[in-house]
């Protein structure tokens, strides 16, 4: 389910410079993946690797004349697996965090999934946003201070009528490209060095096995 084990190939094929991983956390039903089809479905690529937990979309986008490669992760039916398997949060570089204004409880879960999301990624950009505006736009007086306590930005949108869905899209993507380039986020950090560890202990134990192979003919 690791993505980003292609990172590389993905580059080529796409021919693009840098690559980022955005992620959609929510209940069930609050839109999600409605949203993501919305702002899709102009630049939206035919691979769509799908598991019936998990889709995975692949979207291509061009800023300040850089090919930016944007790996939209959604996930399915969350109410049955409550929490995220960590692979899910793994080297994600922002997350779009969705809730339905016509049903309070997925407003108060904002609080469960965003434990959750900075458990594993305490400090990518997060976007808050109020779905489903266009069943009653009178929700857009009422003050929902979940966002402006934690300090994210937020967003009233309608996947039915696309109200705002590109304007968050596009910011999350500017965001989680910021996040990339300036993180000193610690964990990020500490990943960077096991992964180098990683290959310097394969070059060092090649090359045990070069010299070992040799030993037995000489004893
Ligand atoms: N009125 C209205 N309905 C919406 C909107 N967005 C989604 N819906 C409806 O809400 C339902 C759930 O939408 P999905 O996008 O499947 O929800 P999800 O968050 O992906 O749900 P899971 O995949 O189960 O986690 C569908 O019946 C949609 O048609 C919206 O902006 N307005
Ligand atoms: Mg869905």
């Amino acid at each position: 389910m690791d993505a980003g084990g292609n990172s590389d190939l993905d580059l080529d094929k796409y021919d693009s410079d840098e690559q980022v991983k955005i992620i959609c956390l929510g209940d069930s039903a609050v839109g999600k993946s409605k949203l993501m089809e919305r702002f899709l479905m102009d630049g939206y690529r035919p691979q769509q690797l799908s598991t019936y937990a998990l889709t995975l979309y692949k979207y291509t986008t061009t800023i300040n004349g850089q090919t930016i490669l944007v790996d939209f992760w959604d996930t399915a039916g969350q109410e049955r697996f409550r929490s995220m398997h960590p692979s899910y949060y793994h080297k994600s570089h922002a997350c779009v965090m969705v809730f339905d204004v016509q049903r309070k409880i997925t407003y108060k879960n904002l609080t469960v999934w965003y434990k959750e999301l900075r458990e594993y990624r305490p400090e990518i950009p997060c976007l808050v946003v109020a779905n489903k505006i266009d069943a009653d736009m009178k929700v857009t007086q009422k003050s929902f201070n979940f966002a402006k306590k934690q300090g994210l930005p937020f967003y009233f949108v309608s996947a039915a009528d696309g109200t705002n869905v590109v304007k968050v899209f596009k910011d999350a993507i500017q965001m989680a490209l910021s996040y990339k380039r300036n993180s000193s986020d610690f964990m990020d950090e500490v990943m960077r060095e096991l992964e180098n560890f990683d290959l310097e202990n394969k070059e060092e134990s090649s090359d045990k096995e070069e010299t070992q192979e040799e030993k037995p003919s000489s004893a």
